[in-house]
């Protein structure tokens, strides 16, 4: 058993009374054994009156074509080139790019309180759909498999040469995207960066104690536990982690082990894909608006060192960061206690599974939307 740092021993030193506890009522800290941090949870603050900011929900109706957005077909880039008409999805090498393949290294400092190492790698955008105002929510399975076939010809072909690949989406205005066309970004790096180095580390540790991969034996007991389950098919689960930081956070996790998107069989692709809508679908059910979220994939590292070991400890998995709390214009900010001391919420993951549960399955802008048979 892990020891608790002295953080999660009760200050006054009296033996914790765990027979009054209610998770729904009193305040308690949780363990993200993924990061290594903890997160408060007040669920006796929902009662609380909101006076907060609201923010008003500009998103007017997207056009399927805009002439002068360079991520539609047949429009000028930034650097002249012309998108072409491509008709599932289309990938490019993005022209503002945060990372460059060829740049000389840093010197070598001998003083640790200003250490600089080397960064190079690709960034990438990923189109997901020749129209504008589709989003993953409103595509068809068909065409989502498309994207996640292109994702994974992307992580084999970026995967040979850098050491993480990293596929994310921000989705929506308020997550500073800056063009309303469905796409994402992918991050090459020569480096392991922050998260899943942390992540790697821990689940390295995770299966030396107990020879197991700490997310399949998450998996199976969320299943079990059911009170944080959001969605189930037969390849993949939707949970609210047991350790969420954002009101209505996610996890996609796969029922069989597998390492990273470029293992996924013709079924889990299929699967994750139904999934993946029915998700979005729920989110954008929630607050009747095009949920803005944050997403990416993790799997094993890449690159020579994906070659060096056996990642059969990793297991991969999206991870979903919507910034909505309470309307379709109110967000929850990592501001004051939680950028100075440790992430908060009020809401509770097994509140905001049960709310996500009970959202129609059918999307609220086209109820006559069909979602393909579940598996
Ligand atoms: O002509 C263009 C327009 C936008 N882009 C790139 O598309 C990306 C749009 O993604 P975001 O909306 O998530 O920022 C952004 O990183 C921007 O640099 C190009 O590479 N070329």
């Amino acid at each position: 058993m892990m020891e608790l740092d002295t953080a999660s021993q009760s200050e006054n030193g009296d033996s914790d009374d765990a027979t009054n506890f209610d998770a729904t009522e009193h305040q308690h800290i949780r363990y993200n054994p993924l990061s290594g941090e903890w997160v408060l949870v007040s669920p006796h603050r929902m009662k609380r009156p909101w006076a907060g900011q609201i923010e008003v929900n500009d998103e007017n109706e997207i056009p399927d074509y805009d002439p002068h957005n360079p991520l539609c077909p047949g429009n000028v880039r930034a650097n002249g080139e012309i998108t072409p008409n491509y008709s599932k999805t289309y990938s490019f090498v993005n022209d503002f790019p945060a990372l460059l393949d060829t740049v000389p290294s840093p010197p070598k400092s001998e003083d640790e309180l200003f250490q600089m190492d080397h960064a190079r790698g690709t960034c990438k955008v990923l189109c997901f759909h020749p129209k504008s105002n589709v989003t993953i929510a409103l595509m068809q399975v068909e065409e989502i498999k498309e994207v996640i076939k292109q994702w994974i010809r992307e992580m084999l072909e970026l995967g040979k040469k850098w050491t993480w690949v990293q596929i994310f989406e921000n989705r929506g205005a308020l997550m500073g995207c800056s063009n309303p066309h469905p796409h994402c970004q992918i991050w090459a790096s020569s480096y392991l960066p922050n998260e899943p180095r942390k992540k790697d580390k821990l689940l390295s540790e995770f299966y030396s104690r107990h020879n197991k991969p700490l997310l399949i034996d998450y998996m199976e007991k969320e299943i079990t536990k059911k009170e944080r389950l959001v969605l189930e098919n037969s390849d993949w689960i939707v949970v609210v982690p047991f350790w969420a930081l954002w009101p209505y956070e996610t996890m996609i996790l796969p029922k069989k082990q597998v390492i990273r998107m470029q293992d996924l069989t013709a079924s889990q692709q299929e699967n994750l894909a139904i999934i993946m809508k029915r998700l979005c679908t729920l989110y954008d059910n929630l607050f009747h608006c095009s949920f803005p979220y944050t997403m990416g994939w993790h799997g094993a590292p890449t690159g020579e060192i994906g070659l060096s070991k056996d990642y059969n400890y990793w297991t991969f998995h999206g991870i979903y960061f919507p910034p909505l709390l309470r309307s379709a214009s109110v967000k929850k900010h990592m501001v004051g206690y939680e950028l100075l001391a440790q992430a908060q919420r009020d809401l509770t993951p097994e509140q905001a599974a049960e709310r996500l549960r009970g959202l129609p399955n059918v999307h609220y802008k086209f109820p006559e939307t069909s979602l393909a048979p579940e598996k």
